[in-house]
């Protein structure tokens, strides 16, 4: 896809986050110095916009900061929100870099059911396929049926081999499987996709421990990658899921997904501000190209409404 499209879905995607932060700032400007009035307004507009009280005050106190009892236009409020939630962005715009030396580079896949995870394992191998690099999946989560079924109708559609058990099989036995095929065929980027109960914290650590077990025996540095995938639209809720996945399960980076259609995309920088950890890529839709690392100066200006 061309970066103009990409960019236009990227609008497209945050216009709601943009139009209900605009409209939150909008609010505040009238008064055009920017005292401490002003700034409390300012801080309060973008917590209202999902942005969190941690990145709110950061970009508070930065604009207090730089510009304290200067008049402030409303476009030049936006342009300095902007450039603040830009520096939060900056540091956890971190693309997955395939590395992995031996090959395969795993990745397992979490985060819990309907957050976007199958699609969005789809959008990983077809980002990764345009790089050029093999891609296998495994179906880890072998939970549901219709979770195997689904993974599988995506790697026919995308052309790439998919390692499946029985549903209720052995997630573990599936990585092993997978690891070893892989490893067979060359292959650059292995993706697991692994259940995401969060109802039984227990279960899902005893399974994800064991999975690391069976992969450490074949290759002490795997899984090289566990991508937590949060909903967007859940807003506050996908933070905290961030906190527990976090404490279970290893997290190593973040994709959101669903940002096109909210106006909770401010979550985004909340995410980026309160944990720090990547955020390798964005979903702006339901369509196999509508995942993508993200430029975060270009994303905050769209968050901020003035690109
Ligand atoms: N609008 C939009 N929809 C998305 C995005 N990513 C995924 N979806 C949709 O979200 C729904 C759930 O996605 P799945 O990939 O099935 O989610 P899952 O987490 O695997 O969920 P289960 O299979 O139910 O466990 C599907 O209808 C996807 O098309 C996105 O970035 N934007």
């Amino acid at each position: 896809m061309s970066e103009t499209s990409w960019k236009d879905r990227l609008f497209g995607g945050f216009r709601k986050t943009s139009e209900r932060l605009s409209t939150n700032l909008t609010e505040v400007v009238g008064t055009a110095k920017l005292d401490d009035s002003t700034l409390d307004n300012v801080e309060d507009a973008l917590i209202m916009s999902d942005l969190g009280p941690s990145a709110a005050a950061r970009i508070r106190a930065k604009l207090s900061e730089k510009k304290f009892g200067l008049n402030i236009t409303e476009i030049e409020l936006k342009e300095a929100v902007a450039d603040e939630i830009a520096e939060i962005l900056r540091p956890v715009a971190v693309p997955i870099e395939i590395t992995a030396f031996p090959r395969p580079q795993v990745l397992l896949v979490i985060g819990v059911n309907g957050s976007g995870k199958t699609t969005t394992i789809a959008k990983m191998a077809h980002l990764f396929q345009e790089d050029d690099y093999g891609v296998m999946l495994a179906a880890g989560d072998t939970f549901r049926a219709a979770a195997i079924g689904q993974l599988a109708t995506w790697a026919e559609r995308i052309g790439v081999p998919v390692i499946r058990g029985p549903e209720g099989g052995d997630p573990a036995s599936i990585v092993f499987d997978g690891v070893k095929a892989a490893t067979d065929q060359g292959i650059d980027a292995l993706i697991v996709d692994t259940a995401g109960r969060l109802q039984n914290k227990r279960e899902l650590m005893d399974e994800l421990a064991k999975i690391r077990k069976v992969l450490g025996r074949l290759n002490p540095e795997a899984p090289h990658d566990v991508v937590l995938v949060l909903d967007a639209t859940n807003g506050q809720n996908a933070l905290a899921q961030i906190e527990v996945f976090k404490e279970i399960a290893g997290v190593t980076g973040l994709i959101m997904t669903k940002l096109d259609g909210t106006a909770r995309g401010g979550v985004l920088v909340a995410a980026a501000e309160q944990y720090g950890l990547p955020i390798h890529a964005i979903g702006v839709g339901e369509k196999i190209d509508d995942l993508r690392p993200f430029d975060p100066d270009l994303v905050a200006r769209v968050i901020a409404g003035v690109a």
